[in-house]
């Protein structure tokens, strides 16, 4: 297996790979779909609630070629990809996706839009985070804006973005996991109030899948 530093790795023909894995798509609208994730290393957002933080050094994961991946993609019934991380626009998508199409795969990504803008999605997740916001281009490309709700201040934050967002994109409020008990009911009744809103939820936590 190869390791490298990320600054050195080509995007054109690699990707630091934590994991792949084919499961049921647990959040937004995609959610209750069969779909392969495609999980990269390496994320510098630094959110402190992250479920993933094993993700963050990229150094930990092999660099893995972008045949490879889409060779054990494609073992797989759906033809559904799902990018995530770490933080999948920390490095240029063009190739990665362009070689998932050509297999005939829908492309959907999760992502911070903390970084500039690359990749052909057929969906793209927004999930703006306070620990490093999201560049205004990505505000036209998102097909769902999907945020965490951690505490009171973020329903507030919430809008803030849903300001900014094209007018086709669906608006999604989902529970920071380890505040659930507390923060659901209060997303419950904010959808109530609010009906352009949403509920998300991690549904694979509750169904203890991947
Ligand atoms: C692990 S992130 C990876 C993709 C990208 N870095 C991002 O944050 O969108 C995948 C999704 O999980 C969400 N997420 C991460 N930790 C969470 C938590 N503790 N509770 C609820 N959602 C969480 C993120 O907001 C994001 O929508
Ligand atoms: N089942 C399942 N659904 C997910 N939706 C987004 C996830 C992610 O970590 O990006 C995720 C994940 O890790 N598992
Ligand atoms: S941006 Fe995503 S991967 Fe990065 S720390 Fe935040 S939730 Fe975790
Ligand atoms: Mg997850």
């Amino acid at each position: 297996m190869k390791f490298m530093d990320k600054t050195a790795i080509n995007p054109a023909i690699e990707l630091p790979l934590m994991e792949a894995f084919y499961t049921i798509q647990g959040e937004g609208a995609y959610s209750g779909c069969a779909a392969y994730f495609i999980r990269l290393g390496g994320c510098d957002v630094g959110c402190v609630w992250c479920d993933v933080k094993d993700s963050w050094n990229a150094d930990k994961w092999p660099v893995t070629s972008i045949d490879k991946i889409v060779e054990e993609a494609n073992k797989h019934p759906a033809k559904l990809a799902v990018i995530t991380g770490g933080e999948p626009l920390m490095y240029d998508m063009s190739v990665l996706t362009a070689n998932l199409r050509s297999q005939g795969f829908q492309i959907n990504v999760e992502t911070s839009g903390a970084h500039a803008f690359s990749g052909s999605w057929d969906w793209v997740c927004l999930s703006p985070k306070k620990f490093k916001a999201p560049l205004p281009e990505w505000y036209q490309h998102a097909n769902e804006l999907k945020v965490i709700i951690f505490n009171q201040s973020d329903f507030q934050w919430a809008e803030e973005h849903a300001s900014k967002i094209n007018s086709g994109c669906k608006l999604l409020l989902q529970p920071e996991w380890s505040k659930q008990e507390k923060m659901t009911p209060l997303i419950v009744d904010y959808v109530k109030e609010n009906p352009q809103w949403q509920i998300s939820l991690q549904t694979h936590k509750y169904l203890n899948i991947p």
